[in-house]
């Protein structure tokens, strides 16, 4: 006797490309890749709705892409962005690649962006930033105390923007100097015009030892919108400025300070013997080494409840488990009887 077997009509996904995501940058082939992995794991366990795309340059070998593409990354490959030849000693030699996170602009499929950097991870839901206002460049601000900073007038004479109080800034100096972001976390609109006019007006910029984030600063000063530390706690603000800093609080953890990347982290430099980043790095290390969070077994999670017969729960299992995954799956028309 034929097997009974009914067919309903397929469920139809349909999915729209995402118009939001949130993107990293990577470059090389050493061990910052993990830092990615453990971000695509954090903003999976936040439930973001967002995909995390990798910018990518041409040097990330073969293995690292499969591994981001296994978490359920997007990766993109972009060429290399170099500043004019110039004499520049930049605080960190390495800093000369990061001008490559221009080519984010170009990513005009979206319509807003998160910017994060490798070596930051998202301990709360930050999806909310997608919805600020349209139109402005946003990040949180900077520091200047750090011995990283000994080149400026800031550094000079102990001004420090997070606290303006303390040290005035002298007039004999000329105007104060505009609000600074740190550029490891923003939130933007990729545009086609304005990217290559960030690549034109580089071209005639000279570089200035933070690379990059000197470079956006100056480009983005008339539509910087200061957002407060919790979505970026940049390190040091925990001993130069615990007084503007709830750590309880920090949504978004940047590892930046001299010794704090949790993969390299030994505990030997100046302040990374500190409870507080002990903690932090704990935290990271718990979400990377988190299986429950690895992209194929969410996905496998939703499958699974769909071989446990209750179809409908699977799917809806399946589509949270996209979702949670960062994937593109807007809607469902559910099957209807054949
Ligand atoms: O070898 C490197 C150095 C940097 N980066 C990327 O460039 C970003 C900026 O560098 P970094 O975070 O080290 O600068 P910091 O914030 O510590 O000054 C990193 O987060 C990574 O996303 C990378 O992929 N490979
Ligand atoms: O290429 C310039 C870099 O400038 C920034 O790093 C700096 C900055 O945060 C300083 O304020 C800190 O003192 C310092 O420790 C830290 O390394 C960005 O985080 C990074 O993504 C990248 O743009
Ligand atoms: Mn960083």
């Amino acid at each position: 006797m034929a097997p009974n077997i009914t067919t309903t009509k397929a469920a139809t996904i349909t999915a729209k490309a995402p118009e939001r995501a949130y993107v990293t940058f990577l470059a090389g082939n050493g061990d910052y890749v993990k830092g990615v992995v453990g971000l695509a794991k954090g903003l999976r366990k936040v439930n973001s709705k967002y995909p995390l795309v990798v910018a990518l340059l041409p040097d990330v070998p073969e293995d690292h892409r499969k591994i981001l593409v296994d978490q359920g990354c997007i990766i993109r490959q972009i060429e290399p962005v170099y500043p004019p030849e110039n004499q520049t000693q930049f605080a960190m030699a390495y800093y000369v690649i990061n001008y490559s996170k221009l080519r984010i602009w170009e990513f005009v499929e979206y319509s807003k962006m998160i910017y994060l950097d490798g070596d930051i991870q998202v301990f709360d839901n930050i999806d909310h930033l997608f919805d600020m206002e349209d139109g402005y460049f946003y990040a949180v601000m900077d520091c200047f105390c750090e011995k990283t900073w000994s080149h400026t007038p800031q550094y000079k004479i102990g001004y420090c923007q997070q606290c303006p109080d303390k040290v005035q800034w002298p007039s004999q100096l000329g105007p104060k100097p505009p609000l600074y972001f740190n550029a490891g976390m923003f939130v933007y609109e990729p545009s086609l015009s304005t990217y290559k006019d960030l690549l034109t007006t580089l071209k005639v910029t000279p570089p200035t030892p933070f690379a990059e984030q000197d470079y956006l600063n100056m480009y983005f000063k008339d539509i910087y919108r200061p957002i407060p530390p919790i979505y970026n706690l940049v390190m040091a603000m925990l001993w130069r400025h615990p007084e503007n800093i709830e750590l309880d609080k920090a949504k978004v953890v940047h590892y930046c300070a001299a010794g704090s990347k949790p993969w390299r982290y030994t505990g030997k430099e100046d302040n990374m013997d500190r409870e507080d980043i002990k903690t932090l790095v704990a935290k990271w290390w718990e979400i990377y080494d988190d299986e429950s969070l690895d992209y194929n077994n969410v996905v496998a999670s939703g499958q699974a409840a769909e071989t446990d017969g209750d179809k409908q729960s699977g799917l809806q299992l399946l589509l949270a488990a996209l979702s949670k995954a960062g994937g593109f799956v807007h809607r469902i028309n559910a099957p209807s009887a054949a």
